[in-house]
This record gives C-alpha cells, sequence and structure tokens, in this order.
C-alpha cells in the first residue's frame, strides 16, 4: 500500500468520525459532552491556596477598547481563577482598573520593553486570553507576537480571539502546530484565517468541514466557530454547541466566552485526557466555555429582554455555572 493511499484512508476515518460526531449531535451527546467538562472542574478544597485554582492573564486594552478585556478578565475570575491580571495599554488602565478592584492592570504593552514587562509574569501565569480590546496598532500586534512566542516558549496555554486572530490571520505560522492554542473566531474572524490560510472563501453550506478543516491545516489547533451554533474542532473531532442563548446579541459575549476559557482550559490540562474519554482536553474546555456562555445569556435574557448587556450575563456567571456543571 503505497503512503498516499494510506494518507488518504486516514484522513477519511478522520472525517467519517467527524462528520458521524455531527450528525448524532443530539441532547443525548450535549449532555454525554457537559459530563466530561463537569469531570475536569476541581473541587472546592479547604486545602488548597490562592492561585491553584488559575492565574489567567488577558493580553489586551487600547484606548478605544477597555471593555472587552475587563469582561474576559472577569469572567475568568467569576468561573472560578483565583488571579485575573490584564496586560494593556497605558491609557486603557486607569480605566479597566477603575471598572474593578479585582482586577490586577499592568499598563505595558505600548512600552519598548512590553515583551519582557509580559515576560516576567509568565512563569506565574497557567494561562493567557490574547486578543479581546487590543486594537490592531501595528506596534501592539508586534508586541503580543513577541508575546506569543514566548508563551509557547514555556508550553502556556493561549485562547487567542478578537484583535489576536487578526494577527493570526497576518501570520498563522505563530500558532502553526501549537497544540496548546484555542481560536475562537466569531463570523467574520473565521472568514479571515480561513482566506488567510486556503487562499479562498469559506464554503459557508459546510461549517463544520470548514472548522475541522482549518484545525487540520493549523496542525491541530483547537478551532471554535461562534454562532447560532458553535462549531469546535481539534482536527479529529467536530462538536456542535448548540446550548439554548438568545437573541440579543449585545457586543462583549465574545469576551465572557474568551475569559471564560482561559480558566477551563488550564483546569482540561491539570485534568488530562484520562478524564475527557479520549476528547482532547482542550475541547471539551471549549465546549464547557460555550455552554456556559450561552447559558448565561439565556439566563440573563429571561431577566432582562432587549435591554440584555454583557454585564447582566456576568452577573449570571455563578447560577450558569451551578446549573450546568455542578447539578
Ligand atoms: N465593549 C468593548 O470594549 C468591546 C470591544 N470589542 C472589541 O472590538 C474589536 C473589534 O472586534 P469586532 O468583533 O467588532 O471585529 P470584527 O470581527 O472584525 O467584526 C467586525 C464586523 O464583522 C461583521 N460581523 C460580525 N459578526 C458577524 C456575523 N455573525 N455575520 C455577519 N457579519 C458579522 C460586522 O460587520 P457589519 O455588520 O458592521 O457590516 C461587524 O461590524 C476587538 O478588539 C474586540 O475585542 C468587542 O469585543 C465588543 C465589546
Ligand atoms: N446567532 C446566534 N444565536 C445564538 N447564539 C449566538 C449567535 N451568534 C453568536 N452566538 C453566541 O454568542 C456568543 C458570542 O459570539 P459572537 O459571534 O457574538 O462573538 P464576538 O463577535 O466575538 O463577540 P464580541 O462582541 O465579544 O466580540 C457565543 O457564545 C455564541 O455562541
Ligand atoms: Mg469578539
Amino acid at each position: 500500500m503505497s503512503s498516499r493511499c494510506g494518507a488518504f484512508r486516514t484522513c477519511r476515518r478522520v472525517l467519517e468520525r467527524a462528520f458521524s460526531l455531527y450528525k448524532a449531535h443530539s441532547i443525548k451527546d450535549m449532555e454525554n459532552t457537559l459530563q466530561l467538562v463537569r469531570n475536569i472542574i476541581p473541587p472546592l478544597s479547604s486545602t488548597k491556596h490562592k492561585g491553584q485554582d488559575g492565574r489567567i492573564g488577558v493580553v489586551g486594552g487600547c484606548q478605544e477598547y477597555t471593555g472587552a478585556p475587563y469582561f474576559a478578565a472577569i469572567s475568568a475570575l467569576k468561573v472560578g481563577a483565583d488571579l485575573s491580571h490584564v496586560f494593556c495599554a497605558s491609557a486603557a488602565a486607569p480605566v479597566i482598573k477603575a471598572y474593578s478592584p479585582e482586577l490586577i492592570v499592568h499598563p505595558v504593552l505600548d512600552s519598548p520593553g512590553a515583551v519582557h514587562e509580559v515576560e516576567k509574569w509568565l512563569p506565574r501565569l497557567h494561562a493567557l486570553v490574547v486578543g479581546p480590546g487590543l486594537g490592531r496598532d501595528d506596534a501592539l500586534l508586534d508586541s503580543v507576537k513577541g508575546i506569543l512566542e514566548a508563551s509557547k516558549a514555556r508550553d502556556i496555554p493561549v485562547v487567542i480571539d478578537a484583535d489576536g486572530l487578526w494577527l493570526v490571520a497576518q501570520q498563522p505560522a505563530l500558532i502553526q502546530g501549537y497544540r496548546k492554542a484555542v481560536l475562537t473566531p466569531n463570523h467574520m474572524e473565521f472568514s479571515r484565517l480561513y482566506d488567510a490560510v486556503f487562499r479562498g472563501p469559506v464554503d459557508s453550506d459546510d461549517r463544520h468541514g470548514s472548522v475541522l478543516r482549518l484545525s487540520q491545516a493549523l496542525g491541530n489547533v483547537t478551532v471554535v466557530q461562534k454562532g447560532e451554533h458553535d462549531i469546535l474542532s481539534d482536527g479529529q473531532q467536530v462538536l456542535v454547541c448548540s446550548q439554548e442563548g438568545s437573541s440579543r446579541r449585545c457586543g462583549g459575549q465574545g469576551d465572557l466566552l474568551s475569559g471564560s476559557l482561559g480558566v477551563l482550559v488550564h483546569w482540561a490540562l491539570l485534568t488530562g485526557p484520562e478524564k475527557t474519554n479520549g476528547s482532547s482536553p482542550l475541547l471539551v474546555a471549549a465546549f464547557g466555555a460555550c455552554s456556559l456562555t450561552r447559558q448565561c445569556n439565556h439566563q440573563a435574557f429571561q431577566k432582562h429582554g432587549r435591554s440584555t448587556t454583557t454585564s447582566d450575563m456576568i452577573a449570571e456567571v455563578g447560577t450558569a455555572f451551578s446549573k450546568l456543571f455542578e447539578t
């Protein structure tokens, strides 16, 4: 048998597995995957010290966008991280600090030594969320490139969202093959990434195939395409999250998702694949963050209807988490 033939068969097996999973993704499958999420959640215990359940860093926040990094960082805390840092441009720092005394805010991203300033903290961080409210200034993006390289060198998991995905679309090699990266594109961000990698437009009739292919082309980086249903793949499996949300599409929901995912990724990697039934821990973590965000949206909408905002959703994180994962 030629190696080309073997590769074709392997590829077909992966596709068949992925497609059968997609087709079979019923309420029962959702419940089974939620059970895997429950397995990665660390017990609350009086023997643990501060920091053990997660020290998360968010890289983002500039003059224009201060809400996005705040939403991501506060969501990480509300989900259960012990400490949440924000590394932002100096103009954003006082604003973010004023939103919350709970966040540790470093006004370093636009300083000449930005990479070094963030690198100093990396040994103390369990995961980074890169991109919410980062903006697209070339100098900031250049520093973020250095921060990503430094995180990879230390094997730190990274969730890449928003303008972090803009950077990855310019330079896919930055995360190529880094298995501890999760990308969380919205509709537009996914199209941009797909176009950058395949030099052609997405087939909008084949969302799950597109997500699977993008993950494979990037060397099995986990990809979460957000939308009416969230489609998740690690290049092997495709999962669909259809947890009931609402029709309210206020800005900032994606930031809640990426911040939550920062913590869940850390917990999932600590737990390991034995507890996720062979599925990738990162894929299970991503499914958890998608379900949680949508459940927060659902609960907030029941109370606030059309006036629902992301702050209302963040207020629901505790009860949504208990309902989904602690039943
Ligand atoms: N409070 C804050 O500080 C917040 C700050 N944020 C920060 O803003 C920065 C830019 O992020 P982003 O998401 O606006 O940029 P991007 O993905 O280029 O989208 C731009 C355009 O794409 C389109 N579009 C989007 N979805 C679509 C869909 N489903 N289907 C079809 N089209 C769709 C839509 O185009 P339009 O409809 O206007 O033509 C949209 O206007 C980033 O740093 C982020 O973190 C946010 O986090 C929010 C809270
Ligand atoms: N049409 C939809 N129906 C139901 N839920 C949706 C829909 N579109 C997005 N969502 C949910 O909203 C959340 C955020 O996805 P969205 O596509 O709005 O991200 P985003 O554009 O990055 O948000 P942000 O404004 O924070 O940047 C996800 O949990 C996703 O499942
Ligand atoms: Mg976004």
